[in-house]
């Protein structure tokens, strides 16, 4: 049986009186690709940040990796790659030194971060930018390398969030090729995107709404499931239900949580 490299049960976070992510239920196989989607502020970060070990959930539990989100976030911690929306790289520092400077905080001895660094720029094509200053590269060229970055210590489970906003077309397709080949060498995925032409090449997607995930399986199903040509319709369709519902709460003095 294939183990869950991500599982939530009744996960929620409350901020004051906010329920930004409302309890959640998802599980995440082993080497899949998992596309996070949903509006803006719907919560995808959030159930990021928990799921990283950083934020620690209101209630209910999970695992990373197999690991207690409430009692192992350490473990957790040393085991995934993380890109934030604002990855942080040193834009003075040359790509190469960007590398060494992750690969000494990630513990990483010299020869194995030598050959890391390696099979990782051959990965992402950044072999020739090694001695250009990070801060001269282009977006696209940025966020590879700090996918790099957040690669070094070989993690199972790979988390993205947005890693392609901003990104031009074909920097764009390129990353996601990075991404589908880093499936086949093993790792495990979850990325959050606006971009559906990118959502549709996962092996499963959420859906996320006011904290709420919505749907949730093959983006082929769901689209089957709701009569949709494609997954901005969906995207569409979903919100416009939503909000439907919402004002007919409102309509009836409901409180709409
Ligand atoms: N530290 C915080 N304190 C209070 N509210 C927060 C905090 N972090 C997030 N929120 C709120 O929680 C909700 C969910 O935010 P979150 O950033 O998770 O959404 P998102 O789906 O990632 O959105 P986006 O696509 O814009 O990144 C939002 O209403 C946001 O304002």
């Amino acid at each position: 049986m294939t183990e869950d490299a991500i599982r939530c049960n009744a996960l929620s976070k409350k901020f004051g009186s906010k329920m930004a992510v409302k309890p959640l239920d998802l599980s995440v196989k082993k080497n899949t690709i998992y596309g996070f989607l949903g509006s803006n502020g719907a919560g995808k970060s959030t159930v990021i940040r928990m799921l990283c070990g950083v934020l620690p959930p209101s209630s209910g539990s999970g695992t990373v990796l197999g690991y207690s989100l409430a009692e192992q976030p350490e473990q957790i911690k040393q085991r995934i790659g993380y890109m934030s929306q604002k990855f942080s790289l040193y834009l003075e520092l040359t790509v190469l030194e960007n590398l060494q400077f992750y690969g000494a905080i990630y513990g990483l001895k010299k020869k194995e971060l030598a050959a890391r660094i390696q099979t990782l720029l051959r990965l992402t094509k950044l072999e020739d930018r090694i001695s250009q200053r990070a801060g001269a590269l282009s977006g696209g060229w940025k966020q590879r390398l700090a996918l790099c970055c957040a690669m070094l210590h070989e993690p199972e489970l790979l988390i993205l969030d947005e890693p392609t906003a901003g990104v031009d077309p074909v920097s764009r397709k390129i990353f996601w090729e990075i991404i589908h080949q880093l499936k086949k060498d093993d790792v495990t995925v979850l990325v959050t995107t606006h971009y559906m032409d990118e959502a549709l090449t996962c092996d499963n997607i959420g859906f996320m709404y006011a904290g709420n995930l919505l749907v949730n399986g093959g983006p082929k199903e769901i689209m089957d499931e709701y009569s949709v040509k494609n997954l901005d319709d969906l995207f569409v369709k979903l919100v416009e239900q939503q909000e439907q519902e919402h004002a007919s709460h409102l309509k009836k003095g409901d409180s709409f949580e």
